[in-house]
């Protein structure tokens, strides 16, 4: 979505999910990733930036595990206090517009979102909703009547503004409202009507988290790759290997760093992701590139994997070689691939083979490394 304007986005996480019972609903795992995580991931997606995360003060710690460069804000006591104080938070900087989304809906699609900020082209505000369907009654045990549904729409969010008008808005407003649509509207702004979606649910009472669950397994797209690298021994004193430098009788000759694993687990990922090779994105003719860190590559792609609308899942990379000995740094190994990629260590596998003294890793000319890559829709 390129408008040429400057949207951001704004998650409010900042309520208790007292309807769901348990622990906090925004923290909790829906499919390998929070509520919360989904509903940033969903903005992220639609490319909008800065992205700002409301929370309740006293989890800053569980906000903080949501993607790199969210700018963390405390929340209030009401949600309208919340989305005030994610409002402030951007006031120094304005963008153009703002999208304001429930962390507690997970399930927002690219296409619901593009839809809001298009609308903005005509109109201050603009939010999806769907028209009530169902016959309404009034009553409590028995019917007492019957309301008329014509008109009446389900409010969804995110709901999008023009963002020196939704602030100004909020600043006006007395509070407790229940969405920033009744905040413009109070303020004499036209909110235009955008289609919402059936699946775009709001996680709000039991039952409804495993509801999520299903719509977001329908649209789960798994996606593999492999990678391969080889560099021959040359002189030096060290090798690095999977991010981790390790003392050696030779180093490799290579432009960047030589790091085989990340070299192959890079490739992976960008195989995974149909997108070339690592050395198309990072020529080794370019002297910038240059003894690099190859933890660069690495994180390079894994962010292309983020902006394409998956997290890797797993990953398995194999080091040949007769020496040095890998065994002893694989727990650094882990640590080192899982930081650059966002995964526990669970989930970075580490394997060390020699090719028993055959071939040219076996007669110690140089050290390979094969990589797999899961990559999984987020
Ligand atoms: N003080 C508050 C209250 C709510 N919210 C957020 O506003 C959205 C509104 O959804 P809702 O289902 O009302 O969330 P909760 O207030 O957490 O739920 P409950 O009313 O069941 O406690 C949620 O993403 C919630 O985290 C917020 O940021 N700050
Ligand atoms: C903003 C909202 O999601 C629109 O449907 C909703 O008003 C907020 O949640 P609540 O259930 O009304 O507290």
């Amino acid at each position: 979505m390129d408008t040429g304007k400057r949207v951001a986005g704004i998650v409010v996480a900042g309520g208790r999910g007292s309807r769901l019972g348990g622990p906090p609903k925004q923290w909790r795992d829906l499919g390998g990733m929070t509520v919360a995580g989904r509903a940033v991931e969903a903005l992220a997606r639609a490319g909008l930036s800065p992205l700002v995360l409301v929370h309740p003060a006293s989890e800053a710690a569980e906000a903080a595990q949501l993607r790199p460069g969210l700018l963390l804000v405390p929340g209030g006591a009401t949600r309208s206090d919340s989305v005030r104080a994610g409002l402030e938070a951007l006031a120094a900087d304005p963008p153009d517009l703002v999208l304001i989304h429930d962390a507690a809906r997970p399930c927002a699609t690219p296409a619901l979102i593009a839809r809001v900020v298009a609308a903005l082209d005509d109109s201050p505000g603009a939010a999806p909703a769907l028209p009530v369907t169902d016959a309404l009654w009034r009553g409590g045990s028995i019917v007492e009547g019957t309301q008329a549904r014509d008109g009446l729409w389900r409010a969804q969010t995110p709901q999008g503004f023009r963002f020196d008008a939704i602030l100004a808005a909020h600043r006006a407003h007395p509070g407790g409202a229940a969405d920033d649509v009744e905040v413009a509207r109070a303020a004499g702004l036209a909110v235009a009507i955008v289609a919402g979606e059936e699946d775009n649910i709001k996680v709000t009472h039991p039952g409804d988290l495993e509801r999520a669950a299903r719509i977001l397994e329908q649209r789960m797209d798994v996606r593999m790759g492999n990678g391969y690298d080889v560099h021959a021994f040359g002189p030096g004193d060290h090798v690095t290997l999977c991010g981790v430098r390790i003392s050696h009788s030779q180093g490799v000759l290579a432009h960047s760093d030589g790091d085989v694993g990340l070299h192959a687990l890079t490739d992976a990922i960008l195989g995974a992701l149909a997108l070339g090779d690592i050395g198309q994105h990072f020529p080794p003719s370019d002297p910038q590139w240059k003894g690099a860190d190859s933890t660069l590559f690495l994180r390079h792609a894994g962010a292309l994997a983020r902006e394409a609308g998956y997290r890797v899942s797993n990953v398995d990379v194999t080091v040949v070689c007769e020496a040095p000995k890998v065994g002893p740094h694989v727990p650094a190994m882990k640590q080192a691939i899982g930081q650059s990629l966002g995964l526990t260590p669970d989930r970075v596998s580490i394997k060390a083979t020699t090719s028993e003294r055959l071939g040219f890793t076996g007669r110690r000319e140089g050290v390979a490394a094969l990589a797999t890559a899961t990559l999984v829709s987020a």
